[in-house]
Parts: C-alpha cells; structure tokens; sequence
C-alpha cells in the first residue's frame, strides 16, 4: 500500500526516520508523503531521511514550550497543537491524498509532544481525508516510572477510540539490559521499522503477473478495519537470490527455482510463518484472542509456494482461533530474504496494556497522596502564622 506517514514528537519521528531508511535500503517505495511535527527545535534536526521542508515546529511562541519540548506535559503537548492546527493543517494541504491509500500517525505516547499532539493530529487527519486513519503508538517501559504511563494510559484510550486502527509497540517488551537506553532505541526502531514496511508496503508494486497469491492494499486494510489494537509479529530468512545478477543467470534461476522440491519450499515457508507469529510481537498477546490475521510473504518469487501459503494459512486459522485469516506474497525479485510479517488485528488480550492501566492508577492515587500531603502542609503552615498573629482584642 502507500501512506502519508506522520510523525508526531521525538520517537515519532525517529521511527518514521527509520522507516525511510528501511524504504530506501530495500528499494521500496511506501511512505508517500512523510512529515515530523516536533515541539523541540534540536530534536526536528536529528532525522537523516526526512526532508527538511517536511518537518513542523509547533508551540515555539507558547511560553511553556518556547521550541524545546514540553517536558512530558501531554496537557501542554495538546494544547500548543490545539493552538497551532492551522499551522498542521496547511501542512498537510500538499499531501496528495489521490496518491496513498491510508494515512498513519507515529507517536510515543509516554511523553508529551506526541502523546498530547499525537491525537489532535489524528482528529484533524480524520476530518480533511476520508481514507482510514492508523495510529503507531509506542508504550514507556516500565522502567521509566509512573508519570510516562499515566500519560500512556491517557493517551491510548485516546489513540484507540480515534484511529481506524491502532498498532502498538511495547518498549518493555524490546529493552536488551546490556544496552543503554538511547543504544536499545536505535535497535528497537530499526525492528519495528523492518516490521510496519514489510507488512504494509505488501501490494505497492502491481507485479501480479509474477506472483500467483499477491497481496493487495485492500487485504491490509480489510484486516485493519477491525479497529482495536493491534500487533506485529516477523521472521526472515537468507536466501541465495541469483536472480538479482539477471540475464542469463536469471534463467539459470528460475529454472533451478522450478526444479526445486515444491515440498520443501512449502515446508520453509510454513516454518518461517510459525517462526514469525511465535516471535517477540511488537506488543506482547494472546494470538488466539485476535480478530482477523494477514501475513505478507516477502521476497524472490522463485521462494514462493502455493502449497506453503496454503498450509501456513490453515495452521494460522488454528492458532488464531479466527477463519478471517490471509497469507499472500509480495514479490520482490532482488531481495537477498524471503520475511513473514504477520498482522494480528484486534487483539484483546494484551497484559502490558493492562499493566500500564494499572501502572497508571498507582501513578494518579500517588500524586493525588502528594498533593493531600502538600495541602495539609500548606493548611498548617496558615494555622501556624495565624497563631503567631497577635490576639484581636
Ligand atoms: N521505541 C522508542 N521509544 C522511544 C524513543 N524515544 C523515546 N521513546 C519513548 O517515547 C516516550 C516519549 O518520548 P519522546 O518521544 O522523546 O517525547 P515527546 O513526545 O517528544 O514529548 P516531550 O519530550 O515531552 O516534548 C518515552 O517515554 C519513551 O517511552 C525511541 O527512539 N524509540
């Protein structure tokens, strides 16, 4: 498929920086149009990929933000976009809506840039396009403490309700201990960015001719009209792809690829689909409370197998306990892999969401308690000056 794709905050946009790397290394073409809107000047700097004209400062003359972020406020995260949508707006008066098939909104929703922003964003996208809105939204770990879920517990119910979809990304579940915490970003925004382009830049090219089962825009849109959360789950594997060199090595290949034990490709590609739904999923759940499943196979069509497709769709209806289930091939001739990015759609059973709603009421029981303790204090401190007054006699 093709999309406007928006990021909105610091991950936001790192991720959509990431996404464009992962576009141009493996020549695809799925972001359409991109843009980062970002309260912090330094930070709309920092993407390599980005173009420079497609990156929007907001809140730079509000006075609590002035261009440096908004320090986890998700309040004033929302209101400096509130108050600068006209600005937001004009900039996705160039987004040639003719051109993509759905638009999607990328926000870490632990801070507060692209937590409070990240849904007057999606409202605004709603009401200019009537294509399907789709929300990327990353959880905090747990290791950040209580005020980035709070924020998160906020913000998702927000993301969820507006969206047409909302795809989440688990930072917890991601984090390696041995790295430091901007080193595991970089890995994990690479991960993720290798799984949304896999998946949803399946159907781009019409090569249907080549494949026999392609998977078209309208399959991952269908399996997205869910609404709910979803998750992603991914395996690849090398392949010897003499294809790419062409000519006459190109026919030595296919023929090699037609001679090929069918049954054996059927089994690797079977393999490969287990692999990818029994992998660390971009938000950890339940595969059997899933709606709907799609997984896009990518890669040398010579790799391809009809029998495989076939039996790993039979396996996936099992598992996902759903017959809304769909396996097809994006063929990409000069691919070194042959991947599987599985999309499991609104799934209900997800315990990091719920232990971020959790996390989250702790967080507001123990400010409320603070605040209590600060009010009696302050209480005291009045009756204590009052005592000291002299007597009116
Ligand atoms: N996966 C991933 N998560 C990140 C990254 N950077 C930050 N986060 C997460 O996203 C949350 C929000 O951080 P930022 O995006 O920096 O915040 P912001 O939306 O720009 O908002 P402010 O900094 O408050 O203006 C954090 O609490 C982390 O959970 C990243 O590069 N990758």
């Amino acid at each position: 498929m093709k999309l406007a794709t928006i990021g909105v905050g610091n991950a936001g946009s790192k991720i959509v920086d990431r996404m464009l790397e992962f576009e141009s290394q493996t020549d695809r073409n799925l972001c359409q149009h991109v843009h980062a809107i970002n309260t912090a000047r330094t930070d709309l700097a920092k993407p390599d990929y980005i173009p420079e004209d497609r990156r929007v400062l907001i809140g730079d003359t509000n006075q609590k933000a002035k261009g440096h972020g908004v320090g986890g406020d998700v309040e004033v995260g929302a209101e400096v976009a509130k108050a600068d949508i006209e600005e937001i707006r004009r900039a996705f008066d160039d987004v040639e809506i003719h051109e993509v098939d759905a638009l999607l909104v990328v926000a870490g929703l632990g801070g507060g840039s692209g937590s409070g922003g990240g849904p007057v964003v999606i409202d605004t996208l709603q009401e200019m396009y009537d294509e399907p809105v789709y929300g990327l939204g990353v959880l905090p770990g747990k290791y950040e403490g209580g005020r980035p879920a709070l924020n998160a517990a906020r913000s998702l119910q927000s993301f969820v309700t507006k969206v047409d979809n909302f795809i989440g990304f688990d930072n917890d579940a991601w984090r390696a201990r041995e790295q430091t915490i901007e080193e595991g970003y970089e890995q994990m925004n690479r991960e993720l960015a290798a799984r949304l382009v896999t998946l949803l830049a399946a159907g781009e090219t019409d090569d249907s001719e080549v494949a026999e089962n392609a998977m078209d825009s309208s399959d991952i849109i269908r399996t997205l009209d869910t609404g709910g959360v979803s998750t992603i789950g991914y395996a690849a594997t090398e392949v010897d792809n003499d294809a790419a060199t062409g000519g006459l090595l190109d026919r030595w290949s296919t023929d090699r690829a037609e001679s090929a034990d069918e049954g054996s490709k059927a089994t690797k590609i079977q393999g490969l689909v287990r692999r990818a739904v029994n992998s660390r999923l971009t938000v950890p759940a339940e595969i059997s409370s899933a709606d709907r499943a799609l997984v896009v196979l990518s890669g040398p069509p010579s790799e391809f197998s009809r029998k495989g497709i076939e039996s790993a769709r039979q396996w996936l209806e099992q598992e996902a306990d759903t017959v809304e289930v769909l396996v097809g091939d994006d063929p990409r001739g000069k691919s070194p892999q042959l991947a599987a990015a599985v999309l499991l759609s609104n799934v209900t059973e997800t315990p990091r969401i719920n232990e971020i709603q959790n996390q989250a009421v702790d967080a507001q029981e123990k400010i409320a308690e603070q605040e209590a303790v600060r009010e009696e204090e302050i209480n005291d401190l009045i009756t204590d000056e009052n005592n000291d007054l002299d007597p009116v006699v």
